[in-house]
């Protein structure tokens, strides 16, 4: 398997940084001008929903949550002109 819904998922998110459309969650996130903050909110719960789902063994909730912490990553990589060659250097750097 490759990271490949990874380059795709944060090639929306990017286009949805550029064109903000209406009906878009990750758009409002850019546009609204609390939406760091909201994305930051968005990632401490989630990483709460992830302990609790890891206590429980519930591998279906623990995909759940680690996806919607990803997601939430991805756009707050964006938000900080940032994106996935710089997470990947990091990584890159602890082999
Ligand atoms: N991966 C995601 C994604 N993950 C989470 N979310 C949204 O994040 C919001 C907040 O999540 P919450 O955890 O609060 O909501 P929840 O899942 O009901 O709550 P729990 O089950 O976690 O308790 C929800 O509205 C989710 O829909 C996402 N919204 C969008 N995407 C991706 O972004 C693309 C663009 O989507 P738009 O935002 O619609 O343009 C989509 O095609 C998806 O690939």
């Amino acid at each position: 398997m490759t990271d490949d819904v990874l380059d795709e998922l944060f090639a929306v998110i990017e286009d949805r940084k550029e064109n903000l459309p209406e009906d878009s969650y990750t758009a409002s996130l850019f546009d609204h001008e609390k939406g760091e903050n909201a994305v930051l909110e968005k990632l401490g719960e989630e990483s709460t929903e992830l302990l609790l789902a890891a206590k429980d063994d519930d591998r279906e909730e623990i995909a759940h949550e680690s996806a919607d912490i990803v997601y939430h990553l991805l756009v707050l990589l964006a938000m900080k002109d940032m994106d996935l060659e710089d997470l990947r250097a990091e990584l890159a750097e602890r082999r």
